[in-house]
């Protein structure tokens, strides 16, 4: 497909210019495969509780590894095959034994994020991170998805407009919306001014035909794409059919900074950088990514750490004044040192002897579909 035929499938104007031939780097990209000892060596898992539970998980786990470039994290939810986790571990492989490219700015800007809790809940949740210039929103729960789930939601984003009347505002509905109730929500949400709508439908196809929905009925809300970036094999799909206005890019499911920025320059849309709900650790790749992309027009999600009751870096990496400095050496020297498991920390919040088995078993699985490639 040419660029102008692109633009023609894309009669809303998103700005990507994706070729058919727009290429990708391949998973580790010259980087050589350590061993499994060699990854294993130093390896534990932790599990770190969660305030409120996020995308069903109420305990998160995350296998540390130790690399010659720093620690890294290994921690592909706990549903995903070898096939998906292989990205994850490519991410940590980069993290730990490579490190990441020459950042080109020193901070980047960060978001809140608000789990689907009630309204009366937004504050407390809204203290723990701090002043942001940008919340986002979960809504569209598993099993809150009707007209009364809906109200919830509006209820939730009015809380955060009346908390934050100068945050940019976005929603999040991990695809749990059908078409109409996604129409029919966006238009009451986007009173409360929206920056944009994060995959409100699953699909590649129902993204472009909500867009288009919202477009038809004036409510032109920005659709971000997620699932449809992180999940698919082919992470350029979405931009290709002209479905999305911008992408959400994540390290560890896309492999790594350096295939996320391939992507991101591939896809020729805004990004998004936000976390996989890493600990401190893996918020370092994430901050890597943001402060490696030429723009970043975005806050980031990188706050997540604040939803943990506790992390396994000590002090946990918190925004400050709504930012996170980069610790990769830029221009100007690197603004912090990268993030270390605290060793009290790392023994309180150490995993079972059965899950650190059963995450060695997921890494070598990972490994195998790495060293087949
Ligand atoms: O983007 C943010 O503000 C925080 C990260 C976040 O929301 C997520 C992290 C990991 C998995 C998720 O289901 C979720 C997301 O869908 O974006
Ligand atoms: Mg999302």
């Amino acid at each position: 497909m040419t660029e102008s035929s692109n633009r023609h499938r894309d009669p809303l104007g998103s700005r990507s210019s994706v070729g058919a031939h727009a290429e990708i780097p391949p998973l580790l990209d010259g980087t050589r495969l350590p061993e499994v000892g060699e990854l294993l060596e130093g390896a534990v898992v932790v599990a770190q509780p969660m305030h409120t539970r996020f995308r069903g998980v109420t305990v998160r786990e995350a296998m540390l590894l130790h690399g010659p470039a720093g620690w890294a994290e290994f921690s592909p939810f706990a549903e995903y095959g070898p096939e998906e986790s292989a990205r994850w571990l490519a991410a940590a492989i980069e993290a730990g034994w490579q490190g990441w490219p020459t950042p080109v700015r020193d901070w980047v800007p960060v978001n809140a994020t608000v789990p689907a809790v009630p309204a009366a809940d937004v504050g407390r949740v809204l203290d723990s991170f701090g002043e942001v210039p940008a919340v986002k929103v979960k809504v569209a729960e598993s099993g809150r998805t009707g007209p009364e789930g809906v109200a919830e939601d509006v209820a939730r984003v009015a809380e955060v407009r009346r908390l934050r009347p100068g945050a940019a505002l976005r929603i999040d509905a991990n695809q749990g919306w059908d078409h109409a109730t996604a129409l029919a929500a966006l238009q009451r949400l986007a009173e409360h001014g929206l920056e944009y709508a994060e995959q409100p439908v699953a699909g590649i196809e129902g993204l472009a035909r909500l867009r288009e929905a919202l477009h038809a009925a004036g409510t032109p809300v920005r659709i971000a794409a997620d699932e449809s970036v992180r999940r698919e094999t082919d992470p350029l799909a979405v931009a290709r059919a002209g479905a999305a206005d911008l992408v959400v890019v994540k390290v560890q499911p896309l492999g790594g900074v350096r295939r996320a920025l391939g992507i991101v320059g591939a896809a020729g849309l805004d990004a998004v950088v936000s976390s996989a709900l890493d600990t401190s650790v893996g918020i370092a790749a994430g901050v890597a990514l943001a402060a490696s992309l030429p723009a970043l027009p975005y806050a980031c999600g990188l706050g997540t750490v604040a939803l943990f009751t506790e992390d396994v870096v000590v002090p946990r990496w918190l925004p400050d004044a709504g930012r996170l400095a980069s610790c990769v050496s830029g221009a100007s020297g690197a603004s912090r040192a990268r993030p270390v498991p605290d060793p009290a920390a790392l023994a309180r919040l150490r995993a079972d002897e059965g899950r650190q088995q059963w995450w060695r078993q997921r890494l070598v699985q990972a490994h195998g579909v790495l060293s087949a490639t």
